[in-house]
């Protein structure tokens, strides 16, 4: 049974809209010994929202996503999650929240059905109804039929839905996804933004994500931020941020030249080769 149907084009939430402010920092600050990762950062992300951090190599995203969910200790500032305190309140936040790093969390060795009963233990899903949760995930993410095959044999892009399956297994209330579409090819990568979508318009979940494919940040994202060298630069919606630039036909990858200085590239580069490659050995 399919729990999630409708692939939905994105669009803005209306400016009344009352829904409830589901993620605050101020001034979330983390420091590596000399070096500041992230210094003072203050957002405010609302319930339902898809919310992009964006910035180039080092800007301090993933550390950002680490403090979020708890597998990093802040060193100034604090942050609340659904109510939750992220350093006081730890065990509370982890359970409304569903992470996918960067690096592979899925085990070759096993199959996909496997990898998502290890999840569904670990978020105590009562027994009698993980077996029915799991199918009804396998099939929103398009694996049921792959459900019972060694992962090791998944394309990079089934993995990469596997992941995501694992991490809202429990439902969460916000969503993090770190670099959610590297390495991918482009079929993959619009297949993983379509099921992006529908969570987040089917289960009302937020999302907050990273990324360095501008034009996926464009067309996903109600709201942007911009970090360099761990320090917010700009935020905001992109359309709003492309007409502050003034010029005609601007695109997102003009504002984040703008305020940074830096082009991304959008297609996949030797970085995310290597990634890709390294998660492929791992799984073999
Ligand atoms: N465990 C660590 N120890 C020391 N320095 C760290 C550590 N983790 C991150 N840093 C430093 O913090 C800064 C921000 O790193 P971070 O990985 O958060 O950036 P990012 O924006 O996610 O980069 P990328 O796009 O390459 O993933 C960098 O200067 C990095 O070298």
């Amino acid at each position: 049974m399919a729990i999630l149907t409708r692939t939905t084009e994105h669009s803005e939430p209306p400016a009344s809209d009352p829904k409830p402010v589901i993620l605050e920092t101020q001034g979330l600050t983390r420091r590596f010994g000399k070096v500041t990762a992230v210094n003072d950062l203050s957002i405010s992300v609302k319930q339902g929202e898809v919310f992009g951090l964006l910035g180039p190599n080092g800007a301090g995203k993933s550390t950002v996503i680490k403090m979020l969910t708890t597998l990093l200790p802040v060193s100034a500032g604090k942050a609340i999650l659904a109510g939750y305190d992220v350093t006081r309140q730890a065990t509370a936040v982890r359970r409304v929240l569903g992470y996918v790093p960067q690096a592979l969390s899925a085990d070759g060795s096993l199959t996909g059905y496997e990898n998502l009963l290890i999840f569904a233990k670990l978020y105590e899903i009562p027994y009698r109804g993980r077996d029915r949760r799991i199918r009804e995930i396998l099939e929103f993410m398009g694996l049921y039929d792959a459900a019972h095959r060694l992962v090791r044999t998944y394309s990079g892009g089934m993995i990469r839905k596997l992941e995501i399956a694992q991490s809202i297994l429990h439902q969460p209330k916000i969503l993090f996804l770190d670099e959610p579409t590297v390495g991918l090819d482009p079929i993959a990568r619009t297949q993983v933004w379509n099921l992006v979508k529908q969570i987040c318009v089917e289960h009302d979940t937020t999302i907050f994500l990273t990324t360095h494919f501008l034009e996926e940040a464009d067309s996903l994202c109600h709201r942007v931020t911009i970090m360099q060298q761990g320090t917010v630069v700009t935020t905001g919606t992109p359309s709003d941020l492309k007409a502050s630039l003034g010029k005609p036909n601007a695109t997102l990858d003009d504002v984040f030249i703008h305020y940074t200085g830096n082009q991304l590239t959008s297609g996949v580069n030797y970085r995310d080769t290597a990634r890709t490659r390294r998660a492929a050995q791992r799984l073999g």
